[in-house]
């Protein structure tokens, strides 16, 4: 028997995350890819592992690197066992990574009414917290969610520099992860959409659907800037003392 999303009733869905680390973070200004930039004494991605891995509803993790990442046993091989996944199948895109890592989900066994849970490995201020917050929110939605933050700045269209509108913050919304969908869903998203989006909500809203916003903190924030990764250590710091 099937649900009206057609999604079999009856079985209960497990929850996965997905961390896209294949980025080599040009913006950054780091010698070499960010994820394993040293924050409070481990690298930055072992701390967004750590928070996922602190969720009992999760059932794994799967981490995507790039085909050539010789770096992520050495830095963390705390990572492993039945919950814990890597796949060297990483894109010259996020959402080529994220494509690629459903398919890796779906060959592990992950079925089309589970949920996905996307998660950015550059954003390591993530807490368990938010991640139950947003898992309880999507899991009897139709579509799913994310977590994101209502806009507190006056916002500028620019035209080399100079301002060349104020565009209102009314219902605008800072995009962030995880972003949570039923893998069955996002997979035909991200095939539909190709490769310039950046995040898998536009995916979903690309086919008709109005995904759930789930408010979360500006801790959340991505590690993208030079000027980050000291905020990123004196936030973890504080949170170790
Ligand atoms: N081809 C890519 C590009 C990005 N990512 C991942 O997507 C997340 C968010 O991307 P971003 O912050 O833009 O990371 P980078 O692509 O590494 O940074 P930049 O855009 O500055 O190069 C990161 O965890 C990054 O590793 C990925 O898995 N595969
Ligand atoms: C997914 C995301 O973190 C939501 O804000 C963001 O879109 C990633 O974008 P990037 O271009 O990979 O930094």
């Amino acid at each position: 028997m099937m649900s009206q999303n057609n999604y079999t009733v009856g079985v209960q869905p497990r929850c996965y995350a997905l961390v896209p680390a294949a980025g080599i973070g040009s913006r950054s200004g780091a010698e070499g890819p960010k994820q394993y930039v040293a924050l409070a004494g481990r690298p930055m991605i072992a701390h967004t592992l750590s928070a996922l891995a602190r969720v009992p509803a999760l059932a794994a993790t799967l981490v995507v690197l790039a085909p050539d990442d010789d770096l992520f046993e050495a830095a963390l091989p705390e990572f492993k066992g039945d919950t814990c996944w890597v796949a060297r199948f990483g894109g010259a895109s996020r959402a080529e990574t994220v494509a690629n890592g459903l398919a890796e989900l779906l060959a592990r066994g992950a079925q089309p009414h589970d949920w996905v849970l996307v998660h950015d490995a550059a954003r390591c201020l993530l807490r368990p917290a938010w991640v139950e917050r947003l898992i309880s929110a999507c899991e009897s939605d139709e579509v799913g969610g994310l977590l994101a933050q209502p806009l507190a700045d006056t916002l500028k269209a620019s035209n080399q520099g100079r301002v060349a509108a104020t565009i209102s913050r009314a219902e605008k919304w800072a995009a962030q992860t995880p972003q949570m969908f039923r893998l069955g869903l996002l997979m035909p998203a991200l095939a539909h959409a190709g490769e310039s989006i950046t995040d898998e909500a536009s995916a979903v809203e690309a086919l008709g659907h109005s995904p759930l916003l789930v408010e979360c903190s500006i801790e959340n924030f991505k590690v993208t800037w030079p000027e980050d990764f000291a905020l990123a250590e004196r936030l973890l710091q504080s949170r170790l003392a």
